[in-house]
């Protein structure tokens, strides 16, 4: 079987390299460049020392090696579509659409699709029930990344391998460590690679600017301050907004009128819902609902968390609603809601919540 093992320099998908060898295979390893290079060298990923990193483990485990620039195409669609529901006072999710478009997209139009297989360092797991492929969770609970491949499809997990997705992250360093690996005590990557090392909220005012507007109590209507931007906020925030006498966290945003609407105190009803609608819904093997109408058990997400939360899905007209079970906090639109069987092994699908 030949094997396009996606290899980023971090120790998790290192240890897929060592992992795919002790199988038996003979990977090719593959880095795509996706961090932006820019004239002004203003967003970039830190690239080269994770460069180094890959071509060591290729050399150390004679495995041949590609670098592979998927930037254009990271543009077109990643980078457009964040900029795009920011813009639309949604909270994007760059990784989710980086996985479907990019690593399990263009990647494999491109170059995936001479092999049997691509292997990843994602924490996750596929099961094979009945001859169909399930994406199912990892055996580290805490390090699980299902949420973050929730909306890819059926093709592709039929073709995708995740190597260490029965381990622990603590076996995965120990490995790293015992094969001396570059990687071995290398942080892991926090959040949106595009963004490299620069700021988020500098990244959005270059696109998007700047526009003064008025934070807001939700309860009494008093203006408590100002915003630079109802693009620099997000549902559930509770950092950066300025205000003294806190905690606030932002509960409601006016796109029309430019308002940030905030509520006080950790335990604010506000910051809490219990029903998520979920829009334009795709099951990643298959629709095991149908047009049934009744509503079923499942357990969920809506960010990336080690907790699923219990809750009811049924399905109204397009529409698929989740009455949880308990209220979760900060329900955000733009974020995908994450459905899983009620044993949390499989991952169903996804849909956005609106
Ligand atoms: N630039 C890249 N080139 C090739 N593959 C990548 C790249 N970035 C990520 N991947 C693949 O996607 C997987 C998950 O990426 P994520 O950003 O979550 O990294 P991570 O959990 O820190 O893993 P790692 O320790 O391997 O970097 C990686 O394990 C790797 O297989």
């Amino acid at each position: 079987m030949e094997i396009a093992a996606l290899v980023s320099g971090g120790v998790d998908s290192s240890v897929v390299v060592y992992r795919l060898k002790e199988m038996g295979y003979d990977p090719t390893l593959f880095y795509i460049k996706i961090g932006m290079e820019d004239k002004n060298g203003y967003i970039d990923c830190p690239a080269e020392e994770d460069i180094e990193i890959v071509s060591y483990i290729a050399k150390k485990y004679g495995c041949r090696f590609e670098i592979v620039s998927l930037q254009d195409e990271y543009w077109n669609s990643v980078v457009r579509y964040t900029i795009e529901s920011v813009k639309r006072g949604l909270t994007p999710n760059p990784d989710m659409m980086c996985n479907k478009l990019i690593k399990f997209g263009c990647f494999d139009e491109k170059w995936g699709h001479h092999f049997d297989k691509i292997a990843t360092g994602h924490y996750a797991t596929t099961t094979e029930i009945d001859g169909l492929t399930w994406l199912s969770t990892a055996k580290d609970r805490v390090k699980d990344q299902t949420y973050f491949l929730g909306q890819i499809n059926y093709l592709q997990v039929s073709r995708l391998m995740f190597p260490i997705g029965n381990l622990l992250k603590s076996e995965v360093r120990a490995i790293a460590a015992q094969e001396k690996l570059p990687s071995a005590q290398r942080k892991d990557s926090q959040g949106i690679c595009f963004l490299g090392k620069i700021n988020y909220n500098e990244f959005i005012e270059r696109y998007l600017g700047k526009k003064e507007g008025l934070i807001v109590e939700l309860e009494t209507g008093n203006i408590l301050g100002k915003h630079q931007g109802y693009w620099f906020h997000t549902i559930g925030q509770r950092k950066g907004l300025g205000l003294s006498g806190g905690p606030w966290f932002v509960i409601k945003k006016d796109t029309n009128r430019n308002i940030i609407y905030v509520s006080k105190g950790y335990n604010t009803q506000y910051q809490y819902g219990d029903v998520i609608d979920l829009q334009g819904f795709s099951f990643i093997t298959k629709d095991i609902w149908g047009d049934s109408e009744d509503e079923k058990e499942i357990m969920f997400k809506i960010r990336h968390t080690p907790e699923f939360t219990p809750g009811k899905i049924s399905k109204i007209g397009d529409i698929y609603h989740i009455q949880s079970e308990k209220p979760v906090q900060g329900i955000a639109a733009g974020q995908f809601g994450v459905v899983y069987d009620k044993e949390c092994r499989l991952c169903l699908g996804s849909g956005m919540i609106i």
